[in-house]
């Protein structure tokens, strides 16, 4: 063998060593530098770049100093928070707590970026070794991990490397993984958590920790734990939806009991003050009114209601992880910002600090990386589990209230702490213990000190407001209107589709219109044009597809319903504060770009020429596309240009707005969706923003009552949502006597993670019969079975006042309806009505398909085989 290739032969044995050695010689010589700036002068340190600035943080701390001691934050450069014990990195694989580096050099930008923003203000323990460190250390190295002992010779550790001390690569029987686990990046994050905690190895090698999570007692960590933690998420798209279900399924393979996840809209909020759960919040942050809103309100009403103590959420143990995306600058992640701010102002203990992902970078990473430190912690003895985050911008501000209460703590005779009520903790006079917010009388000397405490407090909250305004550290976006008679800045009014929104729903078909309406082509459009049938409408009211509309002039609604086939990507809102389009502007608009979409469809095979030409006349207007079209302003001046070009209009709502019902003027048919009979279960359903959305809900049904044309229920049957409760939706047809009741099975689009729902949920045409005839049994009369269309699974119920004879009379006679609208006069749904044809009745035949069609049936696999074959 030459020497040269003696040379390479060992120059490839020892490569990886001496690389790791000359790397570990680099890091120590920054480290020892950097340790010399930083005792040197920190303000050097302060005015460095990013990584500097980091050096600068923990440079405050000597060679000697534990890690994490931190010494004062308030140098610290706002904008790069800085670094807490537990995500302050090390160099791979370092091993022994007195190696351990202080600060995180070699930590890229993006990468410190990734960690969770926490400032540490004073650490109450120091925890080393300990399991949540190690896996916390590995996840921010991100690149790092344990080499298994291949990149460096036994037992030196001076490049941070264990150098396989605990384990040679892929063993895991003596304590180590060997390198396999990187919990930062591994996708096998429980394998990483349990490796961490039973093997003691987080690939930082640092040493066991001995835990084995089936055999520990899960109460003595930490009493919350032996009982399963909810998750409540909030989410429109369905990504924090995920992210818990992650966080359940990890959760679950550690040993802990299965935990819950819950939107948050699906919680009473008050429940949170004698919540004694382990509470994990995974929250987006939308810059509409969004499903978080009510929760932030109410966070925020609490921490700001002079009646209740500061302390109020005491006994909550919480951790937030937000979901945000950083192209939104100054309002990234502002709703879990928020919540995390006042939940812990409100006096809840966080057991893990803030995280947060962006949806422009690596956001799922980001997740299982806080996931895995969350839950390496909470089964780690050595944690404190309680984290202050604390905000720079205001020192107090981030501070848990529970600290602020010790201050007032007050001891009896005996040492013990004495417990406070609301009223003594505020200095409010009280009378026998009892509660001065339940209107008992107080003395009228101490009327004087409560009034006082009172108008302080309002000090307080308009202070806190005013800054909360400013530092935008809402979820719900500020649009120019006074609050409670307070004057707040003059705020912008925006344009309701966003432009990711526009990407999104011009993605799904939808022609977008102006700034906040929609058009788009319905399938049935295309059957009509091609003589393969029309939808439902044609069977119970002549309305023939080709010639009608599906437009919107509002995307926007006040539910976010399970089965909205939208995916959730409408913006939601209680009130209209976007720009207001045009009615001449949005109708002109939707019939531009209505032809416009039948024009493409012109070359499309089997398409009939006379249905194309009359498809050139828009004669019928379903404004039920998606959204709220109740909801926009000018619906009234919108509906009267269509009734001039002898359109007719079919107006779907949400039963949400109770005025806008009342004082719409005629529409051709008015709908209102029933999409559940109870409280309970609408709100499961429809997940409505309104916090009275029942009392709004009986409102508009109460409103529909008294309108004169016809008006419809429709009911949108989801198996194992809406589907029982007869007895209810009977009580609510008697209290809005509609005239018509569709009952159609829900039409499957998959729904994907934002809803939950599958195929099981859709019902057969045999199940929503079932329901309808039940319906009409417990009814006792005055509505009968109608009509049907089995192609679409729907049914028409009707008031028996349509039946003449025998003859039903559910369709509509569209010239009378635009003379009587154009006479001025008052008029009623008798007034329209046209005989219903045979073919559609229900139980005929032709099962609601209008026999001049072709049916068309989709052919099976094996039939296209045998054509092909032919
Ligand atoms: C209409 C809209 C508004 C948004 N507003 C914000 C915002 O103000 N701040 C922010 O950080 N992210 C904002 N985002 C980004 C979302 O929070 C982010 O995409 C998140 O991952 C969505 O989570 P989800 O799938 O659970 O709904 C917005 C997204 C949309 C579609
Ligand atoms: S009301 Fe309609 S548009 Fe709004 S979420 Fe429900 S299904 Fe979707």
């Amino acid at each position: 063998m030459s020497s040269s290739s003696s040379t390479l032969q060992l120059w490839k044995e020892y490569r990886i060593p001496l690389v790791c050695l000359a790397v570990g010689i680099a890091t120590l010589s920054i480290l020892l530098s950097n340790n010399n700036n930083n005792n040197n002068s920190n303000d050097s340190n302060n005015q460095d770049g990013s990584a500097q600035g980091l050096g600068a943080k923990s440079g405050k701390t000597t060679s000697g100093d534990k890690a994490g001691e931190l010494v004062d934050d308030k140098d610290q450069d706002p904008a790069v928070p800085a670094l807490p014990e537990e995500t302050v990195s090390q160099p791979s694989g370092t091993s022994g707590s007195d190696q351990r580096p202080t600060h995180h050099m070699g930590l890229k930008k993006e990468e410190f970026r990734k960690l969770p923003k926490v400032i540490r203000k004073k650490p109450k323990k120091k925890q080393q070794n300990s399991a949540a460190d190690s896996i916390t250390d590995t996840a921010s190295t991100g690149s790092g991990g344990c080499c298994g002992g291949k990149n460096k010779p036994e037992e030196d550790t001076s490049t941070g490397c264990c150098g396989g001390k605990y384990k040679p690569a892929g063993d895991v029987s003596k304590g180590c993984c060997g390198g396999k686990n990187k919990p930062g990046n591994d996708s096998n994050a429980t394998t990483a958590i349990e490796d961490t905690l039973t093997h003691g190895c987080s690939c930082g090698s640092k040493g066991k920790t001995n835990i084995d999570p089936k055999d520990t007692d899960l109460s003595a960590l930490l009493p919350e734990l032996s009982k399963p933690i909810k998750v409540f998420c909030s989410s429109i798209t369905g990504t924090a939806k995920m992210f818990a279900r992650q966080l359940q399924e990890s959760a679950t393979e550690l040993g802990l009991p299965e935990p819950k996840v819950i939107d948050i809209v699906d919680y009473d909020t008050e429940d949170f003050l004698s919540e004694s759960s382990l509470c994990i919040f995974i929250l987006s942050t939308y810059n509409v009114e969004g499903p978080n809103d009510w929760f932030l309100k109410w966070l925020e009403d609490t921490r700001f209601d002079w009646r209740v103590q500061k302390g109020a959420l005491s006994k909550l143990r919480f951790s937030v992880f937000g979901l945000g995306d950083s192209a939104y600058g100054d309002d990234f992640c502002t709703g879990s910002r928020a919540a995390d701010k006042w939940l812990g102002q409100l006096g809840g203990q966080r057991v893990w600090p803030v995280g947060e992902g962006d949806k422009n970078g690596d956001q799922g990473g980001a997740f299982t990386q806080w996931n895995n430190a969350l839950l390496a912690s909470l089964m780690d003895p050595n944690q404190s589990h309680v984290h202050e985050v604390y905000y720079s911008s205001d020192d107090e501000d981030g501070a848990s209230a529970s600290e602020h209460d010790d201050d007032d703590e007050e001891y009896d005779e005996d040492g013990a702490p004495v417990k406070k009520t609301k009223e003594e903790k505020l200095g409010l006079p009280t009378i026998d213990g009892g509660d001065a917010s339940d209107g008992e009388m107080v003395d009228l000397e101490d009327m004087g000190s409560m009034a006082i405490k009172i108008k302080q407090a309002k000090e307080e909250k308009a202070l806190d407001e005013e800054a909360y305004a400013n530092q935008k550290v809402r979820a719900k976006r500020a649009v120019g209107e006074t609050k409670e008679g307070k004057a707040i800045k003059p705020r912008e009014v925006r344009e309701m589709v966003s432009p990711l929104l526009y990407k999104s729903l011009t993605k799904q078909g939808y022609k977008i219109i102006g700034s906040h309406s929609g058009v788009k082509i319905c399938r049935w459009t295309k059957a009509a044009l091609r003589g393969r049938g029309f939808c439902y409408k044609h069977s119970f009211y002549g309305i023939q597809s080709h010639l009608c509309m599906e437009t919107t002039p509002s995307l926007a609604c006040a539910n976010k319903c399970v089965f909205c086939w939208r995916h959730h990507t409408n913006p939601v809102g209680t009130e209209w504060r976007w720009k207001v389009d045009d009615p001449e502007f949005i109708l002109e608009g939707a019939l531009e770009n209505h032809y416009g979409m039948l024009k493409q469809l012109k070359g499309v095979p089997g398409v009939r020429a006379d249905r194309f030409v009359e498809a050139g006349q828009v004669k019928h207007c379903a404004l039920s596309l998606v959204g709220e079209p109740i909801f926009y302003p000018h619906i009234n001046e919108f509906v009267k240009l269509l009734h001039k070009k002898r359109i007719s209009s079919f107006l779907v709502t949400n039963a949400q707005f109770p005025d806008a019902i009342t004082n719409m003027d005629p529409v051709t048919q008015l709908y209102v969706s029933v999409d559940a009979s109870t409280k309970e279960s609408l709100k499961k359903i429809d997940r409505p923003l309104f916090r009275d959305f029942w009392e709004r809900f009986l409102d508009c049904l109460d409103a529909l009552s008294q309108k004169g044309q016809r008006t419809v229920y429709r009911l949108t049957l989801v198996k194992d949502f809406n589907t029982d409760e007869i007895t209810n939706y009977v009580e609510l047809i008697r209290r809005g006597k509609p005239d018509f009741i569709e009952v159609k099975g829900v039409t499957y689009c998959g729904y994907g993670g934002a809803s939950g729902l599958t195929m099981a949920n859709v019902p057969y045409h045999a199940e929503v019969v079932r329901f309808v005839e039940l319906i009409q049994e417990q009814l006792g009369g005055g509505y009968e079975i109608a009509a049907e269309h089995a192609h679409s699974c729907s049914i028409l119920v009707a008031n028996t006042k349509f039946k003449k004879g025998d003859v039903w009379h559910t369709h509509i006679d569209y010239d009378r309806f635009f003379e009587l609208v154009e006479s001025g006069e008052k008029f009623t749904s008798l007034d329209y009505m046209k005989e219903t044809p045979k073919w559609a009745y229900f139980g005929a035949p032709e099962a609601g398909f209008d026999p001049d069609e072709t049916r068309y049936f989709r052919k099976t696999k094996d039939q296209r085989k045998a054509e092909r074959e032919d």
